[in-house]
């Protein structure tokens, strides 16, 4: 559900895989696309053939009918109501695996929490996946490992196996809501690691943001009730590197653009797809709040977001006034 840059990236690899994959999207154009010339010229033009076992619909109940595993690709902000209209479409066995890495803004939940909510689904068949995979990257089939988590092992195997080809492998853990934040609280960091290399600041500043943002994360994650040692794994540290490092990342570039004095306005209209991070920033500060849980990186970039702070001001507020421990 959801042929977006990654959501049609995955879809590949899952051919790749050997299994019959079929997209679901609204746009006639992106299924006409995949279905009829194996190409999303809209999304990910970069894949001049999509595989011969892919196709896509725009029909809900001809997309999900027979499916084992169903994958939602779907800007996290929207997934609730997109979702909404498959509620009474999915097949009682299906697990439902989310690539989405957001929480939603007003209700500040994790999109295993959404996803579980909207289509009425128990915790062992949702599985999410998350790691440093950066859409392009593996749509080129360049080696890259992620990290399937579900409550039910059995299951999260299933979608690893699912997922596993020559160039791409799948972990597996149970740690649902660590595997969550790190995927989601990594696009907030990146968003700061981006601002400042924009603002022309060099790698003490990168590892420095990157760093406390880990610390951050971890500290949130903890407090929600993950494992702490996932946020030391791919889908911590490992998408962590990955975001902050490369102008793939539309996170890392919307907050390039910031540092370089673009307005978030101006920002948001040349982002190329979704940057997850904007939305979730303030849900992050909520939280953090809620959980008793001090998120200066998240409260400084909610700060630019919001009022428009420079860069310059952004990183006093993550650093502030007090010696503290590390
Ligand atoms: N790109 C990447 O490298 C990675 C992305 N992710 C995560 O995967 C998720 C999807 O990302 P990606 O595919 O790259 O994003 P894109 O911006 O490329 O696509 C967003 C997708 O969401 C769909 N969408 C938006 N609004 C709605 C709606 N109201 N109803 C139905 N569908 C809607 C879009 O449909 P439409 O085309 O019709 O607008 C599109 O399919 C995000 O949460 C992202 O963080 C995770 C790992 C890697
Ligand atoms: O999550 C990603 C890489 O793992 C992709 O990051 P962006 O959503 O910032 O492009």
């Amino acid at each position: 559900m959801g042929a977006g840059a990654w959501g049609t990236t995955f879809g590949q690899v899952m051919a790749d895989a050997g299994n019959d994959v079929t997209m679901w999207a609204i746009e006639p154009e992106i299924v006409e696309g995949i279905r009829d010339r194996h190409h999303n010229a809209v999304r990910l033009p970069s894949v001049a053939k999509l595989p011969d076992n892919m196709t896509a619909t725009g029909d809900r109940a001809q997309a999900v009918k027979d499916a084992d595993i169903i994958v939602v690709a779907i800007a996290a902000q929207f997934a609730r109501v997109a979702l909404a209209e498959f509620k009474d479409l999915i097949p009682d066995t299906a697990v439902v695996v989310s690539l989405m890495k957001g929480i939603e803004r007003n209700t500040k939940k994790r999109m295993d929490e959404v996803v579980r909510e909207a289509l009425d689904l128990p915790a062992e068949r949702f599985a999410a996946v998350s790691g440093p995979n950066l859409s392009k990257e593996i749509a080129d089939r360049q080696p890259a490992a992620t990290v399937v988590a579900c409550e039910n092992l059995d299951n999260a195997r299933k979608v690893a196996s699912a997922c596993t080809t020559s160039y791409f492998k799948a972990f597996i853990t149970s740690d649902v809501i660590g595997l969550e934040m790190c995927g989601s609280l990594k696009n907030v960091v990146a968003l700061a690691v981006g601002m400042a290399r924009g603002a022309g600041y060099g790698e003490n500043t990168a590892a420095m943001i990157e760093t406390r943002g880990l610390a951050e994360l971890t500290a949130l994650g903890k407090a929600a009730g993950a494992d702490p040692k996932t946020f030391a794994g791919l889908a911590g540290v490992g998408d962590l590197t990955a975001t902050c490092g490369s102008p793939l990342s539309r996170n890392y570039t919307f907050g390039a653009n910031l540092g370089k004095g673009l307005s978030v306005e101006e920002a948001t209209k040349v982002s190329n797809g979704v940057a997850e991070g904007v939305p979730t920033t303030d849900a992050v500060v909520a939280l953090g709040d809620e959980l008793d849980v001090p998120t200066p990186l998240a409260y400084a970039m909610s700060r630019v977001l919001n009022e428009g702070i420079s860069c310059q001001q952004m990183l006093s507020e993550l650093l502030g006034t007090e010696i503290t421990e590390e």
